[in-house]
């Protein structure tokens, strides 16, 4: 079978997926996407296909090679098997709520992240800062949504607040129910071009996401579910197709978003700091009493807010402490296959002497 790449690019297929394929792949594989992810079953979706099939996952030890929305498998032409994973383009994910240690993927091969607030109480820079590093951890582009811009009398002052944070290239605000405003966030809703949005609860995402989709579908608070047992909030996950020819993650609302393995993302979102710490006379610089030391300097000399220390200081030690059990977690299970290979061992030696 073969496929023009414009009707995979259709789907978000792109020259980094082209570069893992295999001579003779498409002969006998059909690539397709991940659209929903349920109990129990993969909704995928490809040119000529849109089917359901069982859960999938590369490697069994691996929780996180477990297919998500938005992954590319390569199907077996005939039995709709899955052959393999492509390697991802990026991956969103974070600490599952609860249960502290294990990690949820969100979505992949996202390509922009919509970090969504508004122009009122929500706005908060730590917060902002927390899904910047998660952008950069997952190689996605983020861009600053500043919603409710119509309630607001001042929308440049928070526009100004959000583009003075060092990573931040693309800042927009919007009335997100107002369809001809949001056409401004289509750069990056083009064909193949697929959109996450993250953000607190009511900040606008369903509405930002209607609006993007031309559609009603999407609950949104306040409204009544059809059960009519009361609100519904955005509990699925899936893609949504664009009328621009893009593609939208409807994620959960991740409330509490906490920090895993994004050392070289918070680096990254505070490399001011990291690059006046390159400055202290010692490498292992607390940037608190010790002498010549050239992150206080810069506090001392008004260069560097001291509110900004504070908050990569706090980033950095929960960075730490949610490494440390994913780490001790992941000991654990390489010490428990281990346990397991060398009984397998002992007890294959022991019946064949
Ligand atoms: N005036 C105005 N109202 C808005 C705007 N964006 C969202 N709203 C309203 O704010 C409320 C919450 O919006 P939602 O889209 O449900 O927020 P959400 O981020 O999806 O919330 P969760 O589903 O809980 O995560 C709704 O009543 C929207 O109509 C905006 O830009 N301007
Ligand atoms: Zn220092």
């Amino acid at each position: 079978m073969t496929y023009q790449m414009t009707d995979l690019a259709e789907f978000g297929w792109n020259p980094h997926f082209s570069a893992q394929l295999e001579p003779d792949d498409l002969e006998q594989a059909v690539p397709v996407r991940v659209t929903a992810v349920h109990r129990g079953a993969v909704s995928v979706a490809g040119p000529g296909v849109d089917i359901s099939i069982p859960p999938y996952r590369s490697d069994p030890d691996d929780s996180e090679t477990t297919a998500t929305v938005g992954d590319w498998l390569l199907l077996d032409a005939e039995t709709h098997r899955p052959r393999r994973m492509l390697p991802r383009q990026s991956l969103l994910k974070r600490r599952l709520a609860g249960t502290g240690r294990d990690v949820q993927l969100i979505a992949a091969n996202v390509d922009t992240l919509f970090i969504v607030t508004s122009c009122n109480q929500d706005f908060n820079i730590p917060r902002l800062e927390r899904y910047l590093a998660l952008a950069s951890e997952a190689e996605v582009t983020p861009v600053i949504i500043l919603t409710k811009a119509d309630l607001c009398d001042d929308p440049g002052a928070y526009l100004r607040q959000a583009y003075a944070l060092p990573s931040v290239h693309m800042v927009e605000s919007v009335n997100a129910l107002d369809g001809k405003e949001v056409e401004r966030l289509l750069p990056w809703c083009s064909l193949g071009q697929t959109v996450a949005l993250v953000g607190s609860s009511g900040v606008g995402k369903s509405t930002l996401i209607n609006s993007l989709t031309g559609r009603a579908d999407i609950a949104t608070q306040g409204i009544r579910d059809d059960d009519g047992k009361g609100r519904h909030t955005t509990t699925g996950r899936a893609l949504h197709r664009m009328p621009s020819g893009g593609w939208v993650v409807d994620t959960p609302g991740i409330r509490e978003l906490q920090l895993t393995d994004v050392q070289s993302g918070l680096d990254d979102v505070f490399s001011d700091i990291v690059d006046l710490a390159r400055s202290c006379r010692f490498s292992t610089c607390r940037h608190d009493t010790e002498p010549d030391c050239a992150v206080t300097a810069a506090i001392e000399a008004g260069a560097l807010e001291e509110s900004r220390l504070e908050r990569w200081r706090k980033l950095i030690a929960e960075e730490a402490f949610n490494s440390a059990s994913l780490a001790q977690r992941r000991s654990r299970d390489k010490a428990f296959g281990k346990m397991v290979k060398r009984a397998t061992k002992d007890k294959k030696d022991y019946l064949e002497p």
